[in-house]
């Protein structure tokens, strides 16, 4: 055992091949079968029907059939049109991911178990790799192995022991601008654990939680930073109405923030005014945990007694790099409270920065769901993202920097840790208007209700 120096005879290897592809053999098979037993016009018209009806979905119901039929499909097609035997051996090869046996001097390569096919743009390989290599090797040569696959590029997780999965974007997913949210009208209809931003690469709903929550956007001027807070306040708008979200805004920058001043509970634009500001928000925060200790309030339910607060501090960066380190090294401090505490009072932070340097890495973790949109360094998504998010695939440096990307960014799926593509929707100047004058007018009253219906 173990010390043969000959490979399996080819019989087995084509009996084993057989065994982990049933659908080869027992197509062909079932169709002459049914041809034998029942005649061969019956079964021509039976294939005929259903190649008709998949066809008649295809272009009857594009919703359904993209959900359900397409995937299958699409990954059916793929594996035999791409992923077959030859051009996937001659691209491992290329890249050196490839092994060969010592003993048989038998090429062995990775072998893809299953594809998946969840977008137009993605594939998703299962692969089992050979004994004695780890995903860390992939990781290593995304780049080239994209390259000899002809996709855009490539990520990689670990499943399992001896299992990779390979993420393909074969193309850019993004090519439109994707709308600004509606407003919705009822409080009572917005889930604020579950707030459209925008689409994901795998054209689903890019959806995220405020409550609780703390985020952090990375993005080089231009990469559309703040069409996330905007699309997230339009979400929250009839809470900011109610009474049921609060806004405090740190914006020493006075551009698009500015717009929102009418509709926050507090808003500075001065270093001092927002140091003042954030120290009141600290001290709001604490004030809700003594009312919590008091029981006054049981726990937190989001009321106009107790709103959720949310923080919105704009060029993060430059306010951790004001002048006065004594002010800097306070500000830290209250953000690390805000962090670690916020939580349980409803009090959530949104930073946004636009180079991830040493100091807005520093307070990194003290934010739960980080957002990475266009940046210029490479070395700086792993900053924002967490470690390897880069080998992962999450090539926000490499996103070009021109208008049409706007917006394009990676989160990192929590369990699986692999990025996620993302992009954000687009709420120009006059939709941040239309939010403010939501807002201000109070659309709440039923005939006003009945007249935006
Ligand atoms: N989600 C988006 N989709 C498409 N285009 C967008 C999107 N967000 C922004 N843009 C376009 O990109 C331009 C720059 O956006 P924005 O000012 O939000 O970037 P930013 O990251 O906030 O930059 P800065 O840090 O300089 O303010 C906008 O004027 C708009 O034309």
């Amino acid at each position: 055992m173990g010390t043969s120096t000959r490979r399996k005879g080819v019989e087995v290897r084509a009996l084993l091949w057989a065994g982990r592809h049933p659908g080869v053999l027992a197509t062909p098979a079932a169709v002459t079968a049914a041809g034998i037993q029942c005649g061969w016009t019956s079964t021509g018209v039976a294939v005929g029907s259903a190649v008709a009806g998949v066809a008649g979905w295809y272009r009857a119901h594009p919703a359904s059939y993209d959900r359900f039929a397409g995937p299958v499909l699409r990954a059916w097609s793929r594996r035999w049109r791409v992923y077959v035997g030859p051009r996937w051996h001659r691209a491992l090869r290329a890249c050196e991911l490839s092994k060969t046996d010592r003993k048989t001097g038998v090429e062995l390569f990775p072998r893809i178990m299953k594809v998946r096919s969840y977008s137009p743009t993605i594939d998703t390989l299962h692969v089992r790799i050979v004994a004695g290599q780890h995903a860390r090797q992939f990781e290593t040569k995304l780049l080239e192995l994209a390259e000899a696959l002809r996709v855009e590029r490539i990520a990689v997780e670990r499943i399992k022991p001896g299992v990779i999965g390979l993420v393909l974007e074969r193309r850019e997913p993004f090519t439109e601008v994707i709308p600004a949210p509606d407003l919705p009208y009822e409080s009572g209809s917005v889930d604020v654990n579950d707030l459209y931003i925008g689409e994901t690469e795998y054209g689903e709903e890019w959806r995220i939680p405020i409550k609780g929550k703390h985020i952090f956007i990375a993005g080089a001027t231009g990469a559309g930073k703040n069409s996330v807070p905007m699309s997230l306040l339009r979400g929250l708008a009839p809470l900011i109405r109610d009474g049921l979200v609060r806004l405090w805004v740190c914006d020493p920058k006075q551009f698009e923030f500015s717009l929102l001043r009418d509709i926050c509970h507090r808003y500075a634009d001065t270093e001092s005014s927002c140091a003042e500001l954030i120290t009141d928000y600290v001290a709001d925060m604490q004030a809700t945990q003594r009312a919590f200790a008091s029981g006054q309030h049981r726990r937190l339910t989001v009321s106009r007694e107790t709103p959720l607060n949310l923080l919105i501090l704009d060029e993060l960066g430059a306010l951790l790099a004001y002048g006065d380190p004594m002010v800097a090294r306070e500000l830290r401090r209250q953000l690390a409270l805000v962090g670690s505490q916020g939580r349980a009072t409803g009090h959530s932070m949104i930073g946004l920065v636009q180079e991830p340097t040493k100091d807005t890495v520093a307070i990194r973790d003290l934010f739960t769901l980080r957002i990475c949109l266009r940046l210029t360094a490479a070395a700086h998504v792993d900053g924002v993202l967490g470690e390897n998010a880069r080998l992962r695939g999450a090539l926000a440096d490499e996103i070009p920097d021109i208008p049409e990307t706007a917006g394009i960014g990676y989160v990192v799926r929590q369990r699986s840790r692999v990025p996620l593509r993302v992009r954000a929707a687009y709420v120009d100047d006059s939709e941040v208007a239309e939010l403010v004058a939501f807002v201000t007018t109070g659309w709440s009253q039923p005939n006003q209700q009945q007249a935006v219906a």
